[in-house]
């Protein structure tokens, strides 16, 4: 990483305590940022460089005078430009490269564009179009972004994160987010090797644009422990370590060398796992969440906006959670983690007991029902958090004709008859037209969420779903889909991804510096984003169950804020507030696209 200059730095004094610039104090705006560097350098800076709207003083006082053209614009200037150069564009994929041109040059400039329309810009910057570009990660590679801890580097794990902040103009106790991964299942696309790093950065420049974290404040990283995707392993362009996945202790020591830093040096700093396999983010995410601020997006995050989506439909039907029989086909990462969200809430909001809440749960994986015989061996290996859902033998006799080994989703359905019915299997087309039907026979609300990752993967168009069911379905989906026309009327179909609900977390839970990550501080992020639900205020069932993405920022205040209160009520805030100053502190705290003003640093 890095140029010279911070290299000599950071070499004198044992990683650098002297920063290259600094932006002051407070996490938010400020007025005047102090700065070492001078002329190209400070082009170079995406967090500093102002490129056209350097103003005549500032290019006398950092020698810029002659690396920029005469004339100086506004920041509106440059955004508007910015707009004219993406119009341009036609492909997605070529629009998501010239957004992360603008992101490595002009960080102000490039989140006053994403914020000028962030519902249009989202798909580009991320899911979709952003699972195509990790995919193709090695190819349309230009520079480096994040922090790449490589395994055959361990050793260095340390000084590369704490050279990263610095970079930022930070020191480690500066960093309010950080976002890792280890790529072996990113969103639906599975092992994507160094790719990975593309989402961190993606969910970190979402905490930005949709819950003001300043940009300089956060640092994605990817986990390099090699891949066992073997057309990466075969391509020669290939940029991470060319070595199959480790696995075991090894893998678990390189982790805890990365959280033990993270602990050690970065103090304040809020952990968020991002699309780590199945067998990993569970187990990681209960190892770490007692000492620590932590959340798994994919368990935590998917599983509070899924809550949050049926909290709005209970609100607008008048029914309640415990009344509802919901089946999760697909239980990875994201189904079993909706799963454990739905239970936990029944628990702790409604006085189950784990069985109770659990035996309203029917989840499926590749073979099928998941049951209790199937536990005692045989040819799928159950994992303990899928054993909580798993059916007893005797239940699935009492339906008789099941013709297959195992229970398929359509017996399921018929015998089961639910209410909701949850997709996260990445098989597209997984709810058929029977299947949708034969559940809409018997319930008045079907709730119906294809959550696969991305588009293509999606199991049932929602448009298809309105017409199996005679327009009666609640719907929301995991990607964007474009509103859907049924007889004389225009649904908007509500995104369902956790986009909607970590950004509001996160600050919640960095303003007042958590000590943990709670369960119930979940429970009160989904009911604050449920109350923000256009369809539920207006009771108009054509409007989006989740509130509009342009509404994102208003809706991380109130998301966050409710987090703090909870925190409060738990005595989790390490930072004291008062319960009645919440809502101001999270939004001074929130950083917004302005240029600065910069001084050189003596
Ligand atoms: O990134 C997204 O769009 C949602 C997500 O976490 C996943 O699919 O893994
Ligand atoms: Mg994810």
């Amino acid at each position: 990483m890095g140029n010279v200059e911070s290299k000599s730095l950071s070499g004198e004094q044992q990683y650098g305590i002297r920063k290259l610039h600094t932006y002051g104090d407070s996490p938010g705006n400020s007025t005047v940022v102090k700065i070492f560097l001078t002329g190209q350098a400070i082009l170079n800076q995406p967090l500093l460089n102002k490129g056209s709207a350097f103003t005549k003083r500032e290019r006398e006082l950092f020698n810029l005078c002659s690396l920029l053209p005469y004339q100086v614009n506004s920041l509106e200037e440059q955004t508007n430009r910015v707009q004219e150069q993406f119009e341009q564009l036609k492909k997605p994929i070529l629009k998501n490269e010239m957004m992360q041109i603008i992101h490595d040059q002009n960080e102000t400039l490039f989140y006053s564009f994403v914020l000028r329309d962030l519902k249009r810009i989202l798909p580009i910057i991320y899911t979709p179009t952003e699972g195509e570009y990790i995919s193709k990660y090695s190819q349309m590679f230009h520079r480096p972004r994040g922090v790449y801890l490589n395994f055959p580097e361990s050793e260095k794990i340390e000084h590369t994160l704490i050279e990263a902040a610095l970079q930022n103009g930070m020191t480690p106790n500066d960093i309010d987010v950080i976002v890792v991964t280890d790529s072996e299942q990113i969103l639906g696309i599975g092992d994507q090797g160094v790719g990975g790093i593309a989402i961190s950065t993606a969910k970190l420049v979402l905490y930005t644009a949709m819950a003001g974290i300043n940009p300089a404040r956060v640092l994605p990283v990817v986990l390099d422990v090699g891949t066992n995707n073997k057309d990466l392993l075969e391509d020669p362009l290939y940029l991470g370590w060319r070595h199959e996945r480790i696995r075991g202790n090894e893998y678990d020591a390189f982790v805890d060398q990365f959280v033990g830093c993270v602990r050690t040096q970065f103090k304040r700093a809020f952990l968020h796992w991002e699309d780590f396999g199945v067998d990993n983010a569970r187990r990681l995410l209960l190892q770490y969440r007692p000492t620590m601020s932590t959340f798994n997006d994919d368990i935590q995050g998917t599983g509070a906006v899924t809550l949050a989506t049926l909290l709005a439909i209970l609100k607008i039907t008048g029914d309640t959670m415990e009344n509802q029989k919901f089946v999760v086909f697909g239980s990875g990462t994201a189904g079993i983690g909706i799963a454990d969200q739905i239970r936990t809430y029944l628990q702790v909001k409604k006085g189950l007991s784990q069985e109770e809440a659990a035996k309203r749960i029917w989840c499926l994986d590749r073979p099928g029902l998941l049951t209790q015989d199937m536990a005692q061996g045989g040819d799928y290996r159950i994992t303990n958090q899928q054993r909580v859902y798993a059916r007893h033998p005797d239940e699935i006799k009492s339906w008789g004709d099941i013709k297959t080994k195992h229970p398929q989703l359509l017996d399921v359905v018929k015998h089961v008859k639910p209410t909701v019915l949850i997709g996260c299997s990445t098989v597209p087309g997984a709810f058929t037209e029977e299947i949708v039907k034969t559940m809409a026979e018997d319930c008045e609300n079907p709730i119906i969420f294809p959550l696969s990752n991305p588009t293509h993967l999606h199991e049932a168009k929602p448009a298809d779903l309105f017409d199996w069911t005679d327009g009666k379905v609640f719907v929301a989906t995991g990607s964007p889909f474009e509103p859907v026309q049924y007889k004389d009327k225009t649904y908007e179909i509500a995104e369902c991804n956790n986009s909607f609900v970590f950004p509001g977390i996160g600050l919640g839970c960095v303003v007042c510096r958590t000590k943990h990550c709670t369960d119930q501080m979940i429970f009160a992020a989904a009911n604050a984003i449920s109350e923000c639900s256009p369809s539920t205020q207006s009771k108009d069932r054509t409007r989006s169950l989740l509130p509009d993405i342009n509404d994102a920022r208003n809706v991380s205040i109130k998301v966050a804020t409710a987090v703090i209160e909870q925190a409060i009520e738990q005595s989790e805030n390490r930072h004291e507030l008062l319960i009645e100053d919440t809502e101001k502190t999270v939004r001074e705290f929130m950083w917004e696209p302005k240029y600065s003003e910069y001084e050189l640093m003596q």
